[in-house]
């Protein structure tokens, strides 16, 4: 996989679907690092109805401290979506093997996570506007990496 999305203890199951259906669609992975807010197990997505579930490529990891041993020993750079970051996604050069995380849709990540990260990425937004959703920011921000990663 030339790209990943790492989701951050998501909280609402419709928008992990819709992640998922795109990244399955794209050829991206998936990464969920637990605990999510709602029942992440096969059975319980397919019960759900998420289709696309045979074609995601979904690995789930136990908790942060599993998820970030894995990245590293992958040796894959931590590219965080933040709504407090500075730099802009299209100002940065996305490389082979990135894992793009996106923080849980109620709180983002704690802040020990987004100082581990290689580099914090915002989608800019309107004075005043809070934040985008989850998955609609993870659209973006699959769609100029592959851009730049599979011109
Ligand atoms: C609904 S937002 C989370 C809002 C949360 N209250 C916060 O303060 O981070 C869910 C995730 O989408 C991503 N996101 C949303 N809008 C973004 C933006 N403008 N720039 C970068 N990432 C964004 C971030 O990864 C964020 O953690």
């Amino acid at each position: 996989m030339d790209l990943r999305i790492a989701l951050y203890q998501p909280d609402i199951p419709g928008n992990t679907g819709t992640i998922l259906r795109m990244a399955a669609c794209l050829g991206i992975g998936v990464d969920v690092i637990e605990p999510a807010g709602f029942d992440i197990s096969d059975r319980a997505l397919r019960r759900a109805g998420m289709d696309y579930l045979e074609q995601a490529a979904l690995t789930r990891h136990l908790d942060w401290t599993h998820f970030d041993r894995w990245r590293k020993s992958a040796g894959s750079r931590l590219v965080l979506f933040s709504t407090k970051a500075a730099e802009p996604y299209t100002s940065f050069s996305f490389g082979p093997g990135d894992v793009l995380l996106f923080g849980r849709e109620s709180a983002g990540v704690p802040d020990h996570v987004h100082e581990s990260a290689d580099a914090r990425l915002l989608i800019p937004m309107v004075e005043n506007a809070r934040s985008l959703n989850i998955a609609l920011s993870a659209a973006m921000a699959a769609g100029e990496a592959l851009r730049q990663l599979r011109p």
